[in-house]
C-alpha cells in the first residue's frame, strides 16, 4: 500500500481502499473471472459446510490487484464466518502473532495478507498453530525458561501472498488448498469494467469499456483505477466522446496501446540497451532503473512475461523479438550490440 498510487501501480494508495471497499463483490457468483479458482472454492466451501466443519486452509497467490482480498472476504461470507485482518509486515515477533491467534474466537476466518513477509519465528509458530491448533509461549528467561502450550480455537486461515516462490515448503505444505491467480482476460475485465461503472454511475459504452480493459494490465484494480481517470476526462472535457475520454485519460497517464507503464517500459528498454536483450540478473536490472528487485519480480515481470515481451531464463532476463520490437529499436535480441 503507498500514499499516490500512479494508475497502472497495482498496489492500492490510502485513499483508495475506501473506494475499493465499496466496489468488492461478496459472493463468489459476483466475481468476475478466475473460473478455476472460483470452481475449486466452490467445492471446497460446499464440501466443509455439508461436513459442518470449518474450511481448510487456503493460500491466494497471485501478482497484487487481482482479487486475493476480495476471495479472503468472499469465504468468510460464503462459510459464514467472521473474517480477522492481519498482514504479514505487521508481524515482526512470534509473539505479535500469538496475540492474533489467541484473539480467534472459535471458527473465524483469520486473513493474513503478504504472508512471505512475517517474521521467521512466527512462521515457526504458524506451523503447529495451522496443524493442531495450539503454540507454544515461551515464558521466563535464561535457564528458568519454559514452554507453556496454549491451546487456539479452531479457525481458518486464509493467507495471501505475490510470491508464492518464497514461502518455505513446510508453510506451503500445511494449506489445504492452494488458489493460483491469473491475470485477467481483457473479456472478464471488460466485465469488471462495466460492473464498477454502472456501480459508480458512469455511463461507458462497450467499445470504450473493452479499450480501458485492454490497456489495464490484466489487474482489476488498474481497470477500476483508470476507470475513475477516464470519468474525470469525461467532466473536465465536456462533449468528448467515450472512446476519445478513454484515449485522453491514458495517453496522459502514460498508458501505451499494450497497457504498459513507465517503468515497464523502462525495463525492457534497459534489457535492450544497456544488457544487450540479455541475459541480465534481476538485482543488476533493478538497479539499472533505480527500483527495488522485490517490486520488478513480483510486478513488472510477470506481466511482460505473460505478454510474451520478456523471458526468465536460468541465466537472467531476456528480451523477446516482441518485447525487442515493443521498445521500437532495431535489430533482433541476439543482435544489439550495437545499440
Ligand atoms: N474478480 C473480480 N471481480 C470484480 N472486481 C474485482 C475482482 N477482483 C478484484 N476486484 C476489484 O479490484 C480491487 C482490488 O482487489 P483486491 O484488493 O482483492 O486485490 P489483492 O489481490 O488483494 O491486492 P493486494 O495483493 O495488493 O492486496 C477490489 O477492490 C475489487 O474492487
Amino acid at each position: 500500500m503507498t500514499d499516490e498510487a500512479s494508475p497502472l501501480q497495482p498496489e492500492a494508495s490510502v485513499e483508495e481502499l475506501a473506494f475499493e471497499g465499496a466496489l468488492r463483490p461478496e459472493t463468489l457468483a459476483e466475481f468476475v473471472g478466475q473460473p478455476r479458482v472460483r470452481g475449486q472454492l466452490e467445492l471446497l466451501l460446499k464440501a466443509a459446510a455439508l461436513q459442518q466443519r470449518a474450511p481448510d486452509h487456503i493460500l491466494l497467490a497471485g501478482p497484487p490487484g487481482l482479487g486475493k482480498t476480495t476471495l479472503a472476504m468472499i469465504i468468510g461470507n460464503e462459510s459464514g464466518r467472521a473474517v480477522r485482518m492481519a498482514s504479514g509486515p505487521a508481524i515482526q515477533h512470534a509473539g505479535d502473532l500469538a496475540a492474533v491467534l489467541s484473539a480467534l474466537v472459535p471458527g473465524e476466518v483469520l486473513f493474513v495478507d503478504e504472508i512471505h513477509r512475517m517474521a521467521k519465528s512466527a512462521e515457526e509458530m504458524l506451523y503447529l498453530a495451522m496443524e493442531d491448533f495450539r503454540i507454544d509461549i515461551m515464558v521466563g528467561k535464561g535457564a528458568g525458561a519454559a514452554s507453556v502450550p496454549l491451546e487456539l480455537s479452531p479457525f481458518t486461515l486464509v493467507a495471501a501472498t505475490t510470491r508464492s516462490g518464497m514461502l518455505p515448503a513446510p508453510l506451503r505444505d500445511r494449506f489445504g488448498f492452494t488458489a493460483h491467480l491469473e491475470f485477467y482476460s481483457a473479456e472478464d475485465l471488460t466485465r469488471v469494467v462495466t460492473r464498477s461503472a454502472g456501480m459508480l454511475d458512469i455511463q461507458l459504452t462497450s467499445a470504450a469499456a473493452a479499450e480501458l480493459a485492454k490497456r489495464s494490465r490484466g489487474t482489476p484494480r488498474i481497470a477500476n483505477r483508470l476507470l475513475r481517470r477516464v470519468r474525470d476526462w469525461k467532466l473536465v472535457h465536456e462533449g468528448s466522446s467515450d472512446i476519445e475520454a478513454v484515449h485522453g485519460a491514458l495517453e496522459l497517464y502514460d498508458v501505451d496501446a499494450y497497457g504498459l507503464d513507465r517503468l515497464d517500459r523502462s525495463v525492457l528498454e534497459a534489457i535492450a540497451k544497456s544488457f544487450k536483450g540479455g541475459p541480465v540478473g534481476l538485482t543488476t536490472l533493478a538497479a539499472s532503473v533505480g527500483e527495488e528487485a522485490e517490486t520488478i519480480e513480483s510486478v513488472v515481470e510477470p506481466y511482460l512475461v505473460r505478454e510474451g515481451l520478456l523471458a526468465r531464463t536460468p541465466r537472467g532476463r531476456m528480451l523477446t523479438s516482441e518485447g525487442l520490437r515493443h521498445t521500437g529499436i532495431d535489430g533482433s535480441p541476439d543482435q544489439l550490440d550495437g545499440v
